[in-house]
């Protein structure tokens, strides 16, 4: 089962595999065409009632193989309303080859006639809320028809993300729906077609994966999440970088939870850097309240960077875990306790595969076994993995995807606290899986765009102006 909104990150992955909607979109009409085979015999009189996006075109295609019966494509609105350029080329191509084709100006004027099969490819994925005119009206002639319905994706009127219908919607007979199953659909009456999308679309992330950041125009301060950091001891970069990062990856607020000895330090590293320092040299039982009472006011806690493994300041850790049952990105030193702890938290956990190991993780060499092993470490742990490395593995036991962007550049000191940080943000918004996959995305993406311009001897701290870029856009590939 897919939803419209995941279908449109696949979709936009698969083109950046090299797969154009328009060669998708070729195969759903063939696969509509085949279907229409199925339910009645060539000779047959078939109405394809097309709408102006996508899923129109998807019929617009379907003529072309379906030339041994008696076709009449209907298009709802002026061809120059055709709102995609593939749809708009596909209907080209009907004109230019004198198919049967009816321009439906106004709904009043349309004339079904008495086909045999009407298909429907009014609306898909592409329609928000109840049927306007022309489709309203056009939907209830298709009802009143005695004829078959086959629908394209979805029944006219479904609501492709929720399954629901407001208003009238097409009664169809059978479904044709591309790719995966679509919510709100009856399985009887459904067909599957496979379109050539790879399983790699949907494994790997991709510029596709960004539809989930989309910043709503009314976004008010504290909708995207504030942020606490706590780091810092025998290290003060990493806490920096991941607060640095998270501020890039769009958190509103992001503060940093460090010792006092340090604090002076690390807010050297960015003025914009909000620092709540603890007393002592680290963290520990005695200055934990402090951290305890911090992370309550915050959407997620990344914790980790710089901490370093003292015994008592992984003790702390732990106790705080126990206590804590708000959302946290656990990395470095901080991972080890993980396995050990009963938490009401949700956790996002980033270890290399060493840092792995020594959870009690797997060992598997071939990144597919690892997909398999990380997911099944993470449903006994119940928490989300972040395993990093040339592939980057994310599960959560139910979910799992694979990022390969990043290069071996990155194996430089920092990656991971700007990885750590990025995730921190993104977590406060997303399911920990989402949060994890767009993160490594992203962490990589921006390491990869800077050794294309300058080749090797990055920083960490060269990731972070790149972030935004490779968040929200602006990406060229
Ligand atoms: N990988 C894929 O998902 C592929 C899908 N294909 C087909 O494309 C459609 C989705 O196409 P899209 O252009 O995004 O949207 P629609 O055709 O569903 O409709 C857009 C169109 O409709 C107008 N509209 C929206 N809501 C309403 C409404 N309530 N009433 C009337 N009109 C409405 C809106 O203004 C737009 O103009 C998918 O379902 C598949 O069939 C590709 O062919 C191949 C790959
Ligand atoms: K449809």
């Amino acid at each position: 089962m897919i939803t419209a909104d995941r279908m449109a990150a696949v979709d936009e992955n698969a083109a950046a595999l090299g797969i154009p909607r328009k060669q998708l979109m070729e195969s759903s009409g063939n696969a509509v065409a085949r279907v229409v085979r199925r339910v009645a015999d060539p000779g047959a009189a078939v109405a394809l009632v097309c709408g102006r996006g996508n899923n129109g075109g998807d019929a617009f295609v379907a003529a072309r193989f379906l030339d041994d019966y008696d076709v009449t494509v209907h298009l709802l609105g002026r061809p120059e309303s055709i709102g995609t350029d593939i749809a708009r080329e596909n209907w080209a191509t009907l004109t230019a080859a004198d198919y049967d084709t009816r321009v439906v100006h106004d709904s009043r004027a349309f004339e079904l006639g008495d086909p045999d099969v009407v298909v429907d490819a009014m609306l898909g994925t592409g329609a928000t809320g109840a049927l306007r005119q022309p489709e309203r009206h056009v939907a209830a002639a298709i009802n009143e028809a005695p004829a078959t319905v086959v629908a394209v994706d979805v029944p006219s009127g479904v609501d492709a993300d929720t399954g629901e219908v407001a208003g009238v919607a097409v009664a169809a007979d059978h479904v044709v729906t591309f790719h995966d199953a679509k919510p709100g659909l009856d399985d009887d009456e459904v067909t599957v077609a496979d379109i050539g999308i790879p399983e790699a679309a949907e494994l790997f992330t991709g510029p596709g994966d960004r539809r989930l950041l989309s910043r709503p125009s009314d976004a008010h301060k504290g909708a995207f999440g504030e942020i606490l950091v706590v780091g810092g001891g025998p290290y003060t970069g990493a806490p920096a970088l991941a607060a640095q990062a998270a501020m890039r990856a769009g958190a509103d607020l992001v503060r940093v939870a460090c010792p006092r000895a340090v604090a002076r330090e690390v807010q050297g590293f960015e003025e914009g850097l909000i620092v709540r320092p603890f007393d002592g040299e680290r963290l520990t039982g005695g200055n934990l309240g402090h951290v305890g009472r911090l992370a309550a006011d915050h959407d997620a806690v990344v914790f980790g960077p710089g901490l370093g493994d003292h015994e008592a300041t992984l003790a702390a850790v732990r106790d705080f875990l126990d206590d804590y049952d708000g959302r946290a990105v656990i990395d470095a030193d901080a991972l080890a306790v993980v396995p050990e702890v009963d938490t009401e938290a949700t956790l996002l956990c980033t270890p290399h595969q060493g840092e792995l190991r020594g959870m009690g993780g797997p060992r598997a060499d071939d990144w597919r076994d690892r997909v398999d092993a990380v997911a099944d470490f993470a449903a006994e742990l119940d928490h989300t993995l972040l395993v990093k490395g040339a592939y980057d593995v994310v599960s959560d036991g139910d979910r799992s995807r694979v990022n390969r962007t990043g290069n071996p550049g990155m194996t430089v000191g920092g990656t991971g606290d700007v990885l750590a940080g990025a995730a921190g943000a993104l977590l406060a918004t997303q399911a920990p899986v989402d949060a994890g996959a767009l993160a490594a995305y992203a962490n990589g993406l921006a390491g990869d765009r800077i050794v294309d311009r300058q080749g090797y001897g990055l920083l960490a701290s060269d990731l972070l102006p790149e972030l935004p870029p490779s968040l929200w856009g602006g990406v060229d590939e």
